[in-house]
């Protein structure tokens, strides 16, 4: 068994869930639930919807990375990326290395389904989100399952019954207690 609580990651496609996960699972096992995205906010004091707008991808993916290396070093927590943190190698071997990575695996369609109506999705701001998706899942895919120790299917299980899956993922490879 490993020292215990691990330093855990949620990644995957925008709308697969790393925010609503990732905070019930911080909450079950009792650890600091931070979401990158939400500090990257704090720290430009506007929406990253608004950020992209004004300076352009790039310099978003340069703020990520500075706030992702930060956070893979910060002690026991779950963290929730942003959907395309995975697209920067460095990233990708913070949280291969410092993290157990989680790759909440969904189809497009599937987001697309939750993300419909959300405006807050920079980059599903466009004609066709659904194509805009599965260019997306495209490339995407083999850099979350590179990143990832484990991969969940998140397609039809609720919210708590995927926490519930993960956290027996996690006992299972000695990653956080066993339950009583
Ligand atoms: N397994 C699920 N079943 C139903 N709705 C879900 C599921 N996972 C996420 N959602 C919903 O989808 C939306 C996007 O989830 P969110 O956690 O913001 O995703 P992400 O952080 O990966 O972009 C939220 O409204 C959330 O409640
Ligand atoms: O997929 C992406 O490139 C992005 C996903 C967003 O996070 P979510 O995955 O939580 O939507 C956010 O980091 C930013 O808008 C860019
Ligand atoms: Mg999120």
């Amino acid at each position: 068994m490993n020292a215990l609580p691990a330093r855990i990651a949620c990644v995957g496609l925008p709308g697969s869930g790393k925010s609503t996960i990732g905070r019930q699972l911080a909450r079950r096992l009792d650890v600091k639930f931070i979401d990158s995205d939400l500090v990257i906010e704090q720290r430009i004091g506007c929406s990253i919807r608004e950020f992209f707008e004004r300076e352009g991808e790039s310099a978003f993916r340069d703020l990520e990375e500075a706030v992702v290396d930060e956070l893979t070093l910060d002690g026991a927590c779950v963290l929730s990326t942003g959907g395309g943190t995975i697209l920067r190698p460095a990233n990708r071997e913070h949280l291969r290395q410092r993290t157990q990575a989680i790759y909440l695996h969904s189809a497009p369609e599937d987001v697309f389904r939750r993300l419909r109506n959300d405006q807050n999705r920079p980059l599903l701001q466009v004609s066709d989100p659904l194509a805009r998706l599965k260019e997306l899942y495209g490339v995407r895919d083999p850099l979350y399952r590179e990143t990832s120790h484990f991969v969940i299917e998140t397609g039809r299980p609720s919210v708590s019954t995927l926490v519930n899956m993960i956290l027996m993922q996690l006992e299972l490879a000695g990653i956080v207690p066993a339950r009583a």
